[in-house]
């Protein structure tokens, strides 16, 4: 058994997450339920879901979850040696971003957008650590949806903990967060509905090869 940081089943004050080398702290009810039941159903139709296709061991397999990518145009981001530039502020994703940098105190000029359709749908064990980010990324992360539990791994300890992430709230990851923990999503073979995660984040633009 993961042990829970806490139960936060009547909290709604912050929580900063007991996590040794990490800064992390989970705002329940961040939005109203009615207010993130709306958003959510906003950005279904608003944003460029699209399922991608990575090759591990050379098979090409479908990546379980849609994902969408908006942004400024010059956070653009390299992967898989390709440059990829962010599809445009939707008026949701934007008022949303004007809320976080306020609440966070920190700049952000991109959004990943997760949505995970049903149990089957999960996010692997990683930490947002690409140069793009910097060393000490503020990452916002807002959950509209069905609850998921969001697991922590510690990287030397391999000690693992969880919060489960709920409708309308925002965990807030900085510091040394992505340098010294993973963190992912797992299936689960429950009946559940969906969920939408929103991380917004600062990409710092990369340099340009020389022969570009
Ligand atoms: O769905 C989540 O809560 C996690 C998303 C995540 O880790 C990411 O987008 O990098
Ligand atoms: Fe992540």
């Amino acid at each position: 058994m993961q042990p829970d940081l806490f139960d936060n089943s009547s909290a709604v004050q912050p929580q900063i997450l007991p996590l040794p080398d990490a800064d992390v702290t989970y705002y329940p009810g961040w939005l109203s339920a009615d207010e993130a039941s709306r958003i959510k159903q906003q950005l279904e139709g608003e944003l460029e879901w699209h399922q991608d296709t990575i090759k591990i061991y050379g098979k090409l397999v479908k990546i379980p979850r849609l994902q969408a990518w908006h942004g400024d145009p010059d956070a653009q981001y390299s992967y898989s040696g390709l440059s990829m530039t962010p599809a445009p502020w939707t008026n949701t994703l934007r008022d949303l971003r004007r809320q976080l940098t306020a609440h966070c105190q920190a700049s952000f000029n991109s959004v990943l957008a997760n949505w995970y359709r049903n149990g089957q749908d999960s996010m692997g064990m990683h930490a947002d650590d690409e140069p793009e980010l910097g060393s000490e990324p503020v990452i916002a992360s807002l959950t509209l949806g069905h609850a998921r539990p969001f697991v922590f791994m510690h990287k030397r300890s391999k000690r693992k903990s969880k919060v489960m992430l709920e409708h309308g709230s925002l965990l807030v990851m900085k510091g040394t967060t992505q340098q010294c923990y993973q963190h992912g999503i797992a299936k689960t073979a429950r009946k559940i509905d969906d969920r939408i995660n929103l991380t917004y984040r600062y990409i710092y633009a990369s340099e340009q090869p020389n022969n570009a």
